[in-house]
């Protein structure tokens, strides 16, 4: 489909919609604040494809700037169904990304002594060896660097700009700590991952003309999930949106804000709406889910919100399921009980989702379903495909090409060989290394068709024929290339964990398929049924969400994202007597 087509239909979806018809048209700052359904994505994309057709003119583009590798890809998904393909006038991805692909790439080496020439990304063992190097030089040899760290991570994500007073003035002996980290760091040739957003911060602060690249090259900067991504994310937006004249355009929502843990604060996004030159705009429908199902997740988070579903909508349904025992019991009832009843009432498996706070409950679940032989596909951080890590995604395209998918073009050929590009040469090649990238992709691709392989001899094939061959070359300073060996490991046929190949790649997901996901990784996703696993007294929230004000409202955030994925039916699953205290709220509410 052209992107004509493409934005003139996504454009006319919302015309019954008028705040997200007027945000998809805005040329202001706008911020759209609204609840989980309410299509803040949907008019995200929107907007983002009528700017580069209508707004910005070739070879000037847009970024979109968004949580994680996993919400990109999701927006790059959405975007292609509109014609729209990233590209060099189209940025999708993480702040870490923005800073370090669009602006330490290209202007470091202008700036003299700021960082090493041939500088590159350092491995956890590299950072570890150097928060031990940094400790011993301010603090000699007492207390654990490691821990005393956590708090030097906590006040380097938060103090962006050194300059001010507090940098010094609150905790110094952090601050020496810091400092003497990243000394080490650069006198190895290496920036660790929170060095990109705070060194491309400083670049941007210290030096207009990149601000004026910057505005050049993308007049419109896009952010998604705001809420999530940062005090680092916000003093770039504030620095480049007001102070250096690109326009902004940011969804958001302050109630789903679940990663405190990584220095996200609620409140950034708040601040944005308390200024005179923003447009705000509220959503207030609830595409997704039934009207239960709505006045349940309320409950669930415990405030009031003005948020209704659309006219006409079913009404969802709230099941609950104690069960006598702990989680393992638990896991055996959604396989032998709770899948079954939701399979018995029409659902189909691969729109079922179960869900739970951790990786180590998905354990629990899964060893149940593989007892029932009910088949799954894990998105968690124990999952064969990492998710966020875009190798992974790629070694998974590329299997599902050779098991099928390059008959219908699913994937495209075309968007394999932008991975493999983006993934050796940050997306800028020659014309040269291009063609000499894609035949040696090509040649490793052909040769896994009907070659009955299974996924460790593919794998093994994948490292050896393309990874060791583009490790060398390659000129992206921010390397994955472990997550291959880890693949290979996950994947061990000495012990029993080999599959075939088309097991492994995402061609099936979807497809018969019950997905396991953690909260976390469940955001902005949506399913029709939802099984909430473990929702007890002790888990969540559990003893270190109690510990404070404010882990216990992130706690009672991560589950209200939890309980609005459904679109039609919420299960919630837990030990009798023992539920989770917001379970009783959230009932009172949903009836
Ligand atoms: N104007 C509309 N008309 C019809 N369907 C819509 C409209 N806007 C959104 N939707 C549908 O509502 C659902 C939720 O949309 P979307 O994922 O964009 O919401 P969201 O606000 O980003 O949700 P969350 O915050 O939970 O991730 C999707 O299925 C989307 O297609």
């Amino acid at each position: 489909m052209s992107k004509y087509v493409g934005v003139a239909r996504a454009l006319a979806d919302l015309e019954r919609n008028p705040e997200q018809f007027d945000a998809a048209h805005e040329r202001g700052h706008c911020v759209v604040l609204a609840g989980p359904g309410s299509g803040k994505t949907k008019t995200l994309t929107t907007a983002m494809a009528r700017t580069l057709v209508e707004d910005v003119v070739d070879p000037r583009g847009v970024a979109c700037i968004t949580y994680n590798n996993e919400c990109a890809t999701e927006l790059e998904t959405r975007l292609a169904k509109l014609g729209i393909m990233s590209s060099e006038r189209c940025f999708i991805g993480t702040v870490h990304s923005f800073a370090l692909t669009q602006v330490i790439a290209p202007y470091a080496r202008c700036i003299a002594g700021l960082l090493p020439d041939r500088f590159r990304v350092a491995a956890r063992s590299e950072c570890r060896a150097a928060v031990e190097i940094a400790h011993e030089a301010v603090f000699g040899n007492g207390g654990n660097p490691h821990d005393r760290w956590l708090f030097a991570e906590e006040k380097r994500r938060r103090d962006v700009d050194r300059r001010l007073p507090v940098w010094r003035g609150q905790n110094p002996e952090l601050a020496d700590f810091i400092e003497a980290y990243e000394a080490e760091l650069r006198r190895n040739g290496l920036i660790d991952f929170n060095d990109m957003p705070l060194i491309a911060f400083r670049m941007i602060k210290d030096h207009p003309w990149i601000r004026d690249a910057l505005r050049a090259r993308f007049p419109v900067l896009f952010v998604d999930e705001y809420q999530d991504l940062g005090h680092a994310l916000h003093e770039l937006v504030l620095l480049l949106c007001f102070e250096s004249g690109i326009r902004l355009f940011a969804v958001g929502d302050a109630d789903q804000s679940i990663y405190g843990f990584t220095g996200a604060n609620p409140e950034l996004l708040e601040s944005l709406t308390d200024r005179a030159d923003i447009r705000t705009i509220r959503l207030r429908l609830n595409y997704r889910s039934g009207a239960k199902i709505i006045r349940a997740s309320l409950g669930a988070l415990g405030e009031d919100r003005d948020y209704r579903g659309v006219e006409g909508a079913h009404d969802g349904e709230l099941t609950f399921w104690p069960v006598e025992g702990e989680h393992s019991l638990q896991a055996q009832h959604i396989a032998k009980t709770v899948l079954p009843t939701l399979l018995g009432r029409g659902f189909q498996l691969e729109q079922i989702a179960i869900l739970y706070r951790a990786a180590w409950l998905g354990d629990i679940v899964v060893e149940s379903l593989e007892h029932a032989d009910t088949p799954f596909v894990r998105t968690d951080v124990n999952a064969l495909v990492n998710r966020s890590s875009r190798l992974a995604r790629f070694a998974e395209a590329c299997a599902g090409w050779v098991t099928g998918g390059w008959r219908v073009a699913d994937p495209p050929y075309g968007r394999l060989l932008g991975q493999a590009l983006s993934l050796v040469y940050g997306g800028r090649a020659s014309e040269a290394e291009a063609q000499a990238l894609s035949r040696q992709l090509l040649a490793f691709l052909r040769s896994g068709i009907d070659a009955g392989e299974t996924t460790h001899a593919w794998l093994s094939r994948f490292c050896r024929e393309l990874i060791a061959v583009w490790q060398p070359i390659s000129r992206n300073p921010h390397q994955e290339w472990e997550v291959c060996l880890d693949m290979m490991k996950r994947t061990d046929p000495t012990q029993g964990r080999d599959m075939p190949l088309n097991t492994f790649s995402g061609r099936i997901e979807g497809t018969g398929r019950v997905t396991l996901s953690t909260f976390h990784s469940a955001k902005g996703r949506e399913f029709d049924a939802v099984v909430l696993f473990g929702i007890n007294d002790s888990d969540i929230p559990n003893w270190r969400d109690r510990k404070s004000g404010r882990a216990l409202r992130e706690a009672r955030r991560l589950f209200y994202v939890g309980v609005t994925r459904p679109r039609k039916e919420l299960c919630l699953v837990y030990q009798e007597h023992h539920h989770s205290p917001w379970v009783a709220e959230l009932y009172q509410r949903g009836q």
